[in-house]
């Protein structure tokens, strides 16, 4: 990699954890542009099923109690627990699964901190290198940790080798954690042998983001569907109608019938694959560039992809408690 301008050749490990020590001490300045979460959502319609679980979230910081990873590639504002868990009741949630973003990186502290003060009410999914102790990877599971983020989004992180993740995948094979995958559905042929490699339950998030301006029969969003027909462990969130959306409309002023074009592509996921989708508002929006959506309206975009009380219980219920709280079950 080329060092940045000033930093002598051959040091920029060294400068980057001058810079982590420097940004310790001191507040950190969210990417131009960033939008922060939505203030005051409204009150969803649609009355979520009781025990409901928001599979997709996550916590930012506080940046000042827990600083943002050097190797980050954004800024985000803070987003704490005590937030997400007042959105949690606000919505009418039951239980968060608090997904490890990037801007922390593999220090999963803020994240695990979200799990113990959850009262029990909240799992999580941690980024880990192949340096993970044995140890560190117990604690986390006692502190709720549930599976590891494999991130394939090249905006979003630097490349792993398969190696490591495969290594990775079955140290917590073992443990009954799953995998989660995030990738862009052009990359999806590429890693299809990766991903039917894995030894675990592999969670697709934001369905494999497809590009809904191609049609719902064709073929790549079908690449998917055969990803999911043919590898029972796979499972897809089917969430971020606000991330996929090319025409909207977007969930704000009251729009209860939000993100349109994304409606046939979720519906098919949930239809065809009821047992193994799941349901989350992905707050704090990270990197949203276009508007930042009302989260009470983006709940009322459910009854849209799970038209019936069967489908909209195992989406939001059933199929979280299994793969989370499978004691419980
Ligand atoms: O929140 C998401 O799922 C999507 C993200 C951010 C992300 O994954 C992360 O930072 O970890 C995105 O597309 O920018």
């Amino acid at each position: 990699m080329k060092p940045a301008p000033g930093v002598p050749a051959g040091r920029p490990a060294f400068y980057r954890q001058q810079l982590a020590l420097v940004e310790r001490d001191m507040e950190f300045t969210k990417t131009p542009g960033w939008l922060d979460w939505y203030q005051g959502p409204t009150k969803p319609q649609f009355k979520l099923p009781a025990g409901a679980v928001d599979a997709h979230c996550h916590v930012f910081g506080p940046g000042a109690e827990f600083p943002y990873a050097p190797e980050r590639k954004y800024t985000p504002c803070d987003a704490s627990k005590h937030q997400l868990y007042a959105l949690r009741d606000h919505l009418g949630f039951a239980r968060n699964v608090v997904v490890q973003a990037t801007c922390h990186g593999a220090d999963n502290r803020a994240m695990v901190d979200a799990l113990v003060h959850s009262g029990g009410k909240a799992r999580g999914v941690a980024t880990v290198r192949r340096s993970v102790t044995d140890g560190e990877l117990k604690a986390m599971h006692e502190a709720g940790v549930r599976g590891v983020r494999f991130n394939f989004v090249k905006r979003l992180v630097d490349f792993t080798p398969k190696d490591e993740l495969l290594e990775i995948a079955s140290r917590i094979a073992p443990l009954g954690w799953h995998v989660v995958i995030y990738f862009e559905a052009v990359d999806l042929p590429e890693l299809w042998d990766f991903f039917t490699a894995l030894p675990t339950t592999v969670v697709v998030d934001h369905m494999g983001r497809p590009d809904v301006s191609k049609p719902v029969d064709g073929p790549e969003f079908e690449l998917f569907l055969k990803f999911m027909r043919e590898n029972e462990n796979v499972w897809s969130k089917v969430s971020c109608p606000e991330r996929l959306s090319v025409t909207g409309p977007r969930a704000l002023d009251g729009e209860r019938n939000a993100y349109r074009d994304v409606v046939p592509f979720a519906r098919k996921v949930v239809e065809s694959f009821p047992d193994r989708v799941l349901w989350g508002t992905d707050w704090p929006h990270p990197n949203l560039k276009d508007h930042m959506p009302d989260d009470g309206l983006l709940v009322d975009f459910i009854p849209h992809i799970a038209p019936t009380a069967e489908l909209q219980q195992k989406l939001l219920v059933d199929n979280p408690m299994r793969l989370y709280w499978p004691e419980e079950v």
